[in-house]
């Protein structure tokens, strides 16, 4: 190169991961819930069109039960204008489905310091000026980050669990929910380091509900970003009411 010009690093973009092989057996139906219909279209598809209207996102990258690869349900979404794969990655976990979509993306030559945000296709209620204010406060920061909501009810420890009997649950103690926050999704990490964090966690069996706490045992202390009521983890029937009310007055 000449001397005295300078390349300048392409700076990192942003990718969306949908983990979406979970067979949604809290919620019932015939089809894992990701694919029934949600207020006329499959509740993967809310999720798929929040992040394709955001300019910000360059690719989409769902991980898919090997199971439902081939399924015409895939071919029925809503059509989609930014690159999106369709892998058959799904695992066995919630983050098996992740590590291995993140492989994939990785052996796509997808850039190791790009932006990934990893986001559960059972959150339907997620709108692109939300993902714009993660996507913010991440590459303002240079952090990876969260959304979560601050906890607003009274917590309970109880010191018998019998969920098919209630009344013998009783309280042991109140917990504080001081500086508890309720951790919601997308999760936007560096892909590389995201990936380093996963593998390093199974490594140790540690347990990992979500991407943050892989990146915490790796040292990372992610910002957490204010989410939206909204953007609740559909998981019961009741939770699979109150989105379609939602979503069809929104
Ligand atoms: N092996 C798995 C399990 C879950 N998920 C995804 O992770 C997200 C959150 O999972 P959740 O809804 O809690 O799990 P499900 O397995 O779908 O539901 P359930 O636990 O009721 O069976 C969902 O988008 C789900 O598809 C996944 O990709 N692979
Ligand atoms: C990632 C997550 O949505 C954050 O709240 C949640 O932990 C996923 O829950 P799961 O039941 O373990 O899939």
């Amino acid at each position: 190169m000449p001397i005295g010009i300078q390349s300048t690093p392409a700076s990192p973009r942003c990718h969306a991961l949908l983990p979406t092989a979970g067979s949604g057996s809290r919620l019932g139906g015939d089809l894992p819930k990701q694919f029934q219909m949600l207020a006329g279209k499959p509740m993967l598809s809310y999720a798929l069109d929040a992040f394709n209207s955001t300019p910000e996102i360059a690719s989409i990258w769902v991980g898919i039960s090997p199971a439902f690869i081939e399924d015409p349900i895939l071919k029925s979404l809503s059509s989609m204008t930014k690159p999106t794969h369709f892998l058959p990655t799904g695992g066995l976990t919630r983050q098996e489905t992740v590590i291995n979509t993140l492989v994939a993306m990785l052996q796509s030559a997808i850039p190791e310091n790009d932006w990934v945000l990893v986001h559960d296709a059972a959150r339907p209620g997620i709108r692109p000026a939300l993902i714009q204010k993660l996507i913010h406060s991440v590459t303002v920061t240079g952090e990876g980050g969260l959304l979560a909501m601050p906890l607003a009810d009274t917590l309970k420890m109880v010191e018998t669990y019998s969920p098919q009997d209630g009344s013998s649950v009783r309280v042991q103690k109140t917990i504080s929910r001081d500086h508890l926050w309720q951790a919601q999704t997308p999760q936007m990490f560096g892909l590389q380091d995201l990936h380093d964090a996963i593998k390093a966690a199974m490594l140790i069996n540690a347990d990992m509900t979500d991407e943050a706490s892989a990146m915490e045992l790796a040292g990372s202390k992610p910002l957490l970003i204010h989410g939206e009521t909204r953007n609740f983890k559909v998981t019961h029937p009741a939770d699979w009411e109150l989105i379609q009310t939602i979503l069809k007055t929104s």
